[in-house]
């Protein structure tokens, strides 16, 4: 527990006087992949945003604790200050995301410096991103709309890893982008996790792509988890029907049955 980066417990979102999203019990531990799967209006994306203190309009109970922060008791600009350092939010359409009248190299100085990082500092840190999303530096002189969805994306992981973030909290990070390459972005970010120890929670209807990379897996639906445990054994023994039918649904995955890719 100590090492959770990310600790949530008896977390409950109403909005209204309907309950959106339950959620007993889920950790992050550095350096550990969790997915969230399950069916569109599950609760998935409420999760995520609840643990980032950004879901509005809506009451959140229980406790979410970020990096020791108690995330339902922070102040704005405490939020402000862990959503950029230690944990950064990988959206599904990376373009909408960038200021489209910046260059990348700008959004990069400007993201440093708001966290206190100028000149050199901020000028090697952007390299070694770059470096790290296999993107060449001149991609800092292109506009958002002068770089593929692909590449948009592995700069926003870049702008994460430049600010420090220690886990990336990933919302169907590949669903908006071609096939193609869809497949540079997993890479990335499956090298980010197990060679340099970046923890992820990810949300994704992809679980071919997520069982090439979560430790664990939380499955949920209409708002409440129904399953959850390392992602091997729920993969290979799901309990719940639920879990089963959402396996069988994907042609590249064992419990995927014959007559669906025929
Ligand atoms: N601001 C809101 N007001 C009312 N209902 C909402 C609001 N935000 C989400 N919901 C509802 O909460 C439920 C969960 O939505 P959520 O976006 O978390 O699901 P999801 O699993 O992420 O789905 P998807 O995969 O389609 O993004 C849905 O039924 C949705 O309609």
């Amino acid at each position: 527990m100590s090492d959770a980066l990310i600790s949530v417990r008896d977390l409950q979102v109403r909005i209204g006087d309907r309950v959106i999203a339950t959620v007993p019990e889920l950790d992050v531990a550095r350096g550990e992949c969790v997915a969230i799967v399950g069916e569109s209006g599950s609760g998935k994306t409420t999760t995520l945003l609840a643990i980032l203190g950004l879901l509005e309009g809506a009451a959140v109970t229980g406790s979410i604790t970020v990096a020791g922060v108690d995330v339902l008791a922070a102040g704005p600009a405490e939020l402000r200050r862990i959503r950029g350092s230690t944990v950064a939010l990988v959206l599904q359409s990376p373009q909408s995301a960038l200021n489209p009248t910046m260059r990348l190299g700008t959004l990069m100085r400007r993201a440093l410096a708001r966290h206190g990082v100028k000149g050199d500092e901020a000028r090697a840190r952007a390299e070694r991103a770059l470096a790290d999303v296999l993107l060449p530096p001149e991609v800092l002189r292109r506009y958002p709309h002068q770089v593929s969805g692909g590449q948009a994306q592995r700069f926003a992981i870049a702008l994460a890893l430049a600010l420090g973030a220690e886990v990336l909290l990933a919302d169907e990070p590949t669903s908006a982008l071609d096939v193609t390459v869809q497949a540079e972005v997993v890479a990335v970010l499956r090298r980010l996790h197990e060679e340099r120890g970046l923890a992820v929670l990810l949300v994704s209807h992809d679980l071919a792509l997520v069982s090439s990379i979560a430790d664990r897996v939380v499955v949920m639906k209409d708002g409440a988890v129904v399953e959850s445990g390392p992602a091997a054994g729920v993969f290979a023994r799901p309990r719940e029907q639920y879990t089963k039918d959402l396996i069988a649904a994907v042609p590249r995955l064992p419990g995927h049955s014959a007559e669906v890719q025929a």
